[in-house]
């Protein structure tokens, strides 16, 4: 088929911070008649019949009423990743249109962003790192401790693909492991890998030594973690979040770092992303925050964007889409 004949596929410009890399291009060029954004309002009439599919990367609120009016022929839109909280879903399923996600491909990377924040936060690494690479250190003189995460217990809240995935590598750091779902608890993972169900958020969060949110953005789960939960927490505990930002009441955060409610936080994402520069939570050392690369690995790139071309073929052949995200 020459490259003209196949289905046409909207994608975002091409490279820079959140566009999509010249492999993955290269691969979505195999399957699909690319058109970047560009010359999709370059030439509209034409172009807006030839597509039936746009590539999202993740967190990129692309798809708007007005771009969905525009799109006739659209049929799905491929999220390359697994959070969905930027596309309408609801006023996208009235146009017709399916959205697809990428649970498998983000799962080992994100669960080792977790690892990594967790870890970093309790060896206080990007400290350490400071002096290290300091102009002005002369000798080492590193006046705190950090803790262990061996053997301590780690609470995760969604224990989801990632959540388990986060939970196989705890054990072998030899941590007590507590979980917390809102609506399922998973009796076959948490035998698998010695996890322990706990049925209120509350009782995760008085027991664990590190808590991490491994949690859909929903309007049910929005703030779900604000002064009250905060205070439940150990003050010896640390936040980890690998979720959304907006899983936690940021004011409550900041408050309760500042007061040392709790040890420290660790987040890969936040809201809005980047902070402001003046945000309170950039002015505390309790803190490490990491630019929402829980998938940014040359891995998972390249998986992201395989899953989100087997689902996006799916729906234009009518076969078995592997993996539809439904509005609530
Ligand atoms: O896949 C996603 O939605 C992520 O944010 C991974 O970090």
């Amino acid at each position: 088929m020459s490259e003209q004949e196949l289905p046409g596929l909207l994608i975002l410009d091409i490279g820079g911070t959140y566009g999509v890399q010249e492999n993955i291009v290269a691969l979505l060029k195999k399957h699909f008649c690319l058109i970047t954004m560009k010359e999709f309002l370059e030439n509209k009439k034409e172009m807006s019949k030839k597509i039936q599919s746009v590539f999202v990367s993740e967190c990129r609120p692309t798809v708007d009423q007005e771009l969905l009016e525009s799109l006739p022929n659209l049929k799905v839109i491929g999220n390359s990743g697994v959070g969905v909280d930027h596309l309408n879903l609801k006023m996208i399923s009235n146009f017709g249109v399916k959205v697809t996600n990428t649970p498998h491909a983000v799962a080992d990377s994100t669960a080792d962003i977790g690892m990594a924040l967790m870890l970093a936060s309790a060896r206080r690494l990007v400290e350490g790192s400071q002096i290290a690479i300091s102009p002005h250190t002369k000798y080492f003189a590193v006046d705190w401790l950090g803790v262990e995460v061996s053997r301590a217990t780690l609470g995760i809240i969604g224990m989801g693909r990632i959540g388990y995935k986060v939970a196989q590598r705890a054990r072998a750091f030899d941590m007590k492991i507590l979980y917390h779902n809102r609506k399922q608890r998973r009796k076959e993972e948490e035998q698998a890998v010695g996890a322990h169900y706990c049925e209120k958020m509350e009782d995760l969060l008085q027991q664990s030594d590190f808590v991490m949110l491994v949690v859909n953005l929903t309007p049910e789960t929005h703030k779900m973690i604000g002064k009250k939960e905060l205070g439940l927490m150990k003050p010896t505990a640390t936040l980890i979040n690998i979720g959304r930002g907006a899983l936690i009441d940021q004011d409550a955060l900041v408050e309760a770092l500042q007061n040392n409610v709790i040890r420290a936080a660790a987040l890969d994402v936040t809201y809005p992303e980047p902070l402001p520069r003046d945000h309170p939570l950039l002015k505390l050392n309790n803190i490490i925050i990491t630019p929402h690369i829980g998938t940014a690995t040359v891995q998972a790139v390249q998986m992201m964007a395989e899953e989100a071309i087997a689902n996006m073929l799916a729906v234009l052949n009518g076969q078995p889409i592997p993996s539809e995200v439904f509005p609530k």
